[in-house]
Order: structure tokens, then C-alpha cells, then sequence
């Protein structure tokens, strides 16, 4: 069997790739301007189409978003049949697609990639596909599902949901009908999987106090609003920053990524969150989660990924013991270079701790290796895995006390509520919530687990990112030769102090990030660094910041 190529190249021509674009498949799959995605998308219709035949027509995700970018971005990703990001190997084929600069170019690296990956044409292929709420979703959709159709995939339309739905779904329906079934395969079937599994968790604990969650403007709002139904009084949850078809609302000063990034408070819940109470932000497709509360004194704490991870790996850990599993399961965490030293030091003292380059596919596969891999990037974007070994363990052991069922059945519970297959806010916050609530903690007493190194993260507009290689989890340069002698040389006049400098994998800058035990010496010691960097790299004189150093 060959391509259609009649159709392929009569759709193709409706969706011309602009010129003087080079668009790459990178960590966050494609993103950038939505106004200028209208040929990637088609194409990656088609890519999902194949990649779905060469894996036998096991079903495929997309998902259409630009998660917490500003509201004109858009992007598109690619979800593997086990609900997770596609294989690395792809991310390569989906750039030549991208890029071929004519419909006849284009059809010429698709009977290419045929060739090379050995894709069987006679085999069917399945997609799910979803958006978020970005206003130039319908037309991008729109053309995504030309590629579908040029492809004669059979689809199935998941509507406007948050990319870990997209992901459960994916799962659920590789997984139908098996023993390893993930989940019923619809939005109603997450809600109630989660529900069930946290009202399990906190029966019998008192109620929490009311939650505040910024939804960011997003999709995360239609999410919030739903599992609200099913949650019952077993926690209250009050969401703000719900206006998702408001123009320029989307991750406005507000959400996961400016929390994150600005360290202080959406100023839209100023009014509203008073002291000690918790609160949390989503980013806009409601895969990343950041916590956070004002001290006694009104002054905002953050409670980011490093510390979500420092709350459940303990509780875990806890639990395991509790279950009189402590030989049979091992648990451990996956953190990057952006991790706090803070963190990194609280938990290599009681765990094993891993450090990977950043993205998630780094992260979760390095997560893979433990029999439960905690793995928590600092932004709030992170998952816990529960390895099929130690499922079937939990399955099998037969507990010696009720204080052992009690823990084990948590145990069981926890591997219910939390998602799987990628970062997902609504369940780590269902999970944070559950720990808080049994630990009875409230938000200054999470927070009190360790305490932070300021840090500060500083982006340097290099003339050419590509001469920047790192090593040792991206935690040194090699390249160019002698700068990392240079930025350690000013790392050692630090107390505390740590730098690294890695080319972004989402934007066209460098940066930088650094700490140390005050803040002045942290701010100090980064825009010293990104000075050296942007110096050793000849950058203009008359155009180098003035924050540098
Ligand atoms: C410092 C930082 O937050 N980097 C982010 C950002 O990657 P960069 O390669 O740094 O641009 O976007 C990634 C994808 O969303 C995310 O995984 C990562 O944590
Ligand atoms: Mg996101």
C-alpha cells in the first residue's frame, strides 16, 4: 500500500508552510505565533496518522496548546500510546515534515519517513486529539484535522480539555478491556477515577479550609468546575481567574508560570486570599501547580514543585513503611539543575535523588527507574510513578495489622488519584491536599520542611544559542571552552553559591540561573554570570543590559 497521495497533496496545498520560517519539535513540541502554525498543524496530522500505523494502530494524542505562553502562542504535541510525550526518535521526523517547503517537498519526506521508520500503510491509525481555550484554536483544529483526513485515520474529538485529560485518555484507551485498563476512557471517567480515589483518602480526617485556585484564565477553569461536582463536601475549592473567553485574559498575571517566575502573588487575588490560608495556581493547559499563602506578616511564600515533591516523597515514604513494604519498595525522586539546593539537599539526606536535564520526558523516564519515582520540575510540572512491579506488590501483600491495611490501602488509593502519564494539577493538587490533610499541615508548616536559597533566573539574548553544549545534567558547559572555568571562578566567592548557564529549549535565549544564601548575593551573582556570558559571546556593548554586571 502507498500514500494517497492525490488527497494528501490536494489538502496539502490549502495549507501552504509560510517562507522564512524554521520551526522546530523541541520540548514543548512545536510552539510558537498560533497565526503562523497553520501548515505545521496539518502536517502533524498526518505525522500522528503514521506514527499511529507504525505502532500497529494503537491510538495517538494531540494536543492542541501553548500551555502558559502568552495567548497569541499556540503549539501542538504529540502523546504516545502509554499516555506519554512521543518518542525522541520522532521529535526529529516531525521537524523535517515541518519544514519541507513545498507541498511536493513535503510529500517527498513523507515517503521518506515511510521508508526509514519501515511504516506498514495497511495498518489503521487512531488519534484523540484536543485544544485548549486559546482563540486561535478552532481554525489550527481545523486544519489538523484536514491532515487527519488526508491520512484516513479514524478520530475521535476530545473537545476543549487540559492536556493531562488528554493524556489519561490516551492510556485509557490503549489500556481498554486489559488488565492494566488505566481508566474509562471519557472526561467523566477522570473525574470520577480522582474523586473516588481522594474521598477514600480523607475520610474520617476533619475538613480542610476552603482552597483558592487560579485557574489562570485557562482550560483548567472547566476542569475545576467539574470536579467540583464530584467532590461533595469532601473539599471545597473556590476558583478565581475563570474568565477564559475574555481576549488577553489567558496566563495574564495570573497562573502557575507568572507565580513561578515573578515569586509573588496573582495581584487579581489580592483581595481575596487572607493570611495563612492556601491558594494555587494552574498554568493554561492545567499541567503545571504552584501552591502558595501569605505569612502572619501578609508577605507571600511560595510553595513550588521542589516543595510538592519534598510533601509527598515523606508521606510516601511513610506510607510504605507504615504497609511493612520498606524492603520491597524503594522510593525516589528525579529532579533538574533548577531544582533549589534547598530541596536537593533536604532530600538527598532521606532519599535517593536523581538529576536530569530539564523536560518532562527526561524527568519521567528517569522516574521510571524507581519502584516509585517521584520526579517534580521546580515550575510545578511533575507526577509521582508507581512501577508495575510495585503495583503488583501492593496488589498481592497481605498486611499483618490494621494499621498496615490502613496504609496500604492509601497506598492502593494514591496510585488511583494521581495521573500517571504526565503532570496534572487538578490531581497533584487533589494529592497535596491529601497530604496536607493528613499531616493536618497548613501552608507555613509545608513550607517549614526546608527552607528556600533565593535564587534568581536571568535570559540572556545570545547571537547564537547553538555554541552553548552542556554536560552533567546541564549543570556545566563545555562549550564555549573556558567560560565554565569563568563562572566557577565567581561562584566560588558565594556563600552557597550555585550557577549553571544552558541554552533554553523553548526560546532563542540562554539562561541563567543562580543562588545563594541572601538575596542580593543570588541577584548579584546571576547578573554577574550573564554579563560574563553575554561578554564572552560578543554581544553589543551598546545594548547590554544595565541589570548586567
Ligand atoms: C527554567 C524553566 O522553567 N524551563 C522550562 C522551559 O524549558 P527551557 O528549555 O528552559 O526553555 O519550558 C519547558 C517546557 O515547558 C519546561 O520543561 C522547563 O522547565
Ligand atoms: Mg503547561
Amino acid at each position: 500500500m502507498s500514500l494517497p497521495v492525490d488527497t494528501i497533496r490536494i489538502l496539502a496545498d490549502r495549507h501552504p508552510k509560510p517562507a522564512n520560517i524554521r520551526f522546530t519539535y523541541g520540548t514543548a513540541g512545536f510552539r510558537t505565533l498560533g497565526s503562523t502554525l497553520d501548515s505545521v498543524m496539518f502536517r502533524v496530522g498526518i505525522l500522528a496518522g503514521l506514527r499511529s500505523k507504525k505502532l500497529d494502530g494503537k491510538t495517538i494524542g494531540v494536543m492542541v496548546t501553548a500551555s502558559h505562553n502568552p495567548e497569541p502562542d499556540n503549539g501542538v504535541k504529540l502523546v504516545d500510546p502509554r499516555g506519554e510525550m512521543l518518542e525522541a526518535a520522532w521529535e526529529a521526523h516531525a521537524t523535517n515534515l515541518a519544514n519541507a517547503p513545498t507541498t511536493d517537498a513535503f510529500i517527498e519526506a513523507l515517503e521518506n519517513l515511510v521508508k526509514i521508520a519501515k511504516i506498514d500503510l495497511s495498518k489503521p491509525s487512531r488519534i484523540v486529539y484536543g485544544r485548549d481555550t486559546r482563540p486561535s484554536g478552532p481554525s489550527l483544529v481545523a486544519a489538523l484535522e484536514d491532515g487527519f483526513q488526508a491520512i484516513g485515520a479514524s478520530v475521535r474529538n476530545a473537545g476543549v480539555t487540559t492536556t493531562p485529560i488528554l493524556h489519561y485518555l490516551v492510556r485509557s484507551i490503549n489500556t481498554k478491556g486489559t488488565k492494566d485498563e488505566y481508566g474509562i476512557d471519557s472526561e467523566e471517567g477522570y473525574m470520577q477515577k480522582l474523586s473516588t480515589a481522594f474521598k477514600k483518602l480523607v475520610a474520617g480526617k476533619p475538613a480542610s479550609p476552603p482552597l483558592i485556585v487560579d485557574c489562570a484564565n485557562g482550560v483548567g477553569a472547566q476542569a475545576v468546575d467539574e470536579i467540583i461536582k464530584y467532590l461533595g463536601d469532601s473539599l471545597q475549592l473556590i476558583p478565581h481567574n475563570t474568565a477564559t473567553t475574555t481576549p488577553g485574559a489567558l496566563n495574564n498575571a495570573c497562573g502557575a508560570d507568572f507565580v513561578k517566575t515573578t515569586q509573588k502573588l496573582p495581584p487579581s487575588l489580592a483581595q481575596f486570599l487572607k493570611p495563612g490560608q492556601r491558594a494555587c495556581s494552574f498554568d493554561g493547559d492545567a499541567d503545571r501547580l504552584m501552591y502558595f499563602y501569605l505569612d502572619e506578616r501578609g508577605q507571600f511564600r511560595m510553595l513550588d514543585g521542589d516543595k510538592i515533591a519534598a510533601l509527598v516523597a515523606a508521606f510516601i515514604v511513610d506510607l510504605v513503611k507504615a504497609a511493612g513494604l520498606e524492603e520491597e519498595i524503594k522510593v525516589g525522586i528525579v529532579q533538574t539543575a533548577y531544582a533549589n539546593g534547598g530541596s536537593t539537599k533536604y532530600l538527598s539526606d532521606r532519599l535517593p535523588v536523581k538529576c536530569v536535564p530539564t523536560g518532562v520526558k527526561h524527568l519521567h523516564h528517569a522516574a521510571e527507574h524507581y519502584d516509585v519515582g517521584v520526579y517534580f520540575e521546580a515550575n510545578g510540572h511533575g507526577t509521582v510513578l508507581f512501577s508495575p512491579d510495585t503495583q503488583e506488590t501492593l496488589a498481592a501483600h497481605q498486611p499483618s495489622t490494621p494499621a498496615q491495611s490502613t496504609a496500604l490501602n492509601h497506598l492502593v488509593n494514591l496510585t488511583q488519584l494521581i495521573n500517571q502519564t504526565v503532570g496534572d494539577a487538578l490531581s497533584d493538587m487533589l494529592l497535596v491536599e491529601v497530604v496536607l490533610a493528613h499531616k493536618s499541615y497548613s501552608g507555613a508548616e509545608w513550607d517549614s520542611l526546608y527552607v528556600d536559597l533565593p535564587n534568581r533566573l536571568v535570559k540572556v539574548v545570545v547571537s547564537d544559542i547553538h555554541i552553548f553544549k552542556t554536560e552533567d545534567a546541564e549543570r556545566r558547559l563545555v562549550s564555549p571552552p573556558g567560560l565554565q572555568a569563568k563562572i566557577d571562578e565567581l561562584v566560588r566567592r558565594y556563600e552557597a553559591g550555585r550557577a549553571f548557564v544552558r541554552p533554553s529549549g523553548t526560546e532563542a535565549v540562554v539562561r541563567v540561573y543562580a543562588e545563594a544564601m541572601v538575596r542580593a548575593q543570588a541577584d548579584e551573582l546571576a547578573f554577574r554570570v550573564a554579563g560574563l556570558v553575554y561578554d564572552e559571546t560578543g554581544g553589543d556593548p551598546a545594548r547590554r543590559p544595565a541589570e548586567f554586571l
